[in-house]
């Protein structure tokens, strides 16, 4: 039975990276998927406003939605203080797969739980059986038409404190408007756009970064 693409980026990562090196392993994913097959890893120019983002915030627990190849998983656990621990939530099995051997190549194992399951499945679990009390740090990159449903479900979840940071990707493409319009309009988050480009392409993409600017909404008795 012939490869996936993703079994052929691994491949390629275990061939040309250096096992335990994260830095090594992004170069060559990215080396690749430019050169060779076109994947919706979020890419090297993206990568540096997720990398950016990451170090402003110095997350102590971050979430991912959408692994895909771990890519992005990878970016962010390298960054990660000691003690700190990344979440990734994956829907597609072999996606997830892939990841996990991609993020032990890496050697970043340790910092990241990988979880497989569609998010709406698993946000509601991340306090009791992930033990999470709040996110500092969500990056979001699954199904777009997602991105809305689960940012309200991670507030209902109360897992948004005041000055949890998200960053969506691909604002522009394949775009999320029902997100860019429901975060805009909403009080409760501020709100900056970061113009880049589709991964690996000249096409315009953007992301949006959105704070919380309250926690959890204080019931008035
Ligand atoms: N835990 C969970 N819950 C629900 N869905 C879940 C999930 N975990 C995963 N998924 C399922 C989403 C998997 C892929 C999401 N990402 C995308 O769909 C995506 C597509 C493009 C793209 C752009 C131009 C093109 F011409 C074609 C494709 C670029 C990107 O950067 C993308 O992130
Ligand atoms: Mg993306």
């Amino acid at each position: 039975m012939n490869q996936s693409k993703e079994q052929r980026i691994l491949n390629y990562v275990l061939q040309n990276a250096v096992r335990g090196d994260p830095c090594s392993v992004i170069d060559a994913i990215d080396t690749y998927c430019s050169q060779k097959e076109w994947a919706m890893n979020v890419g090297n120019e993206k990568g540096l406003i997720l990398d950016k983002t990451v170090e402003e915030i110095n997350p102590s627990v971050a979430l991912e939605l959408g692994t895909y190849c771990g890519y992005s998983a990878v970016r962010i656990a390298r960054l990660l203080k000691a003690g700190a621990r990344l979440l990734t939530v994956e829907f597609n099995p072999e996606f997830a797969a892939i990841a996990k051997q991609m993020i032990e190549f890496a050697g970043v194992q340790d910092k990241v739980t990988l979880i497989e399951g569609p998010s709406e499945e698993i946000i509601p679990q991340l306090k009791k059986k992930y033990e999470v009390d709040t996110l500092d740090f969500v990056f979001v990159d699954h199904w777009k038409d997602r991105y809305t449903p689960d940012t309200i479900l991670l507030q209902e979840c109360s897992l948004l404190r005041k000055g949890s940071v998200l960053l969506a990707d691909n604002i522009i493409v394949p775009g999320a408007p029902e997100f860019v319009n429901y975060i805009r309009n909403n009080p409760r988050f501020q709100c900056t756009n970061y113009p880049s480009h589709l991964e690996y392409m000249k096409v315009q993409d953007a992301m949006k970064k959105a704070c919380t600017l309250q926690g959890e909404h204080i019931r008035s008795t």
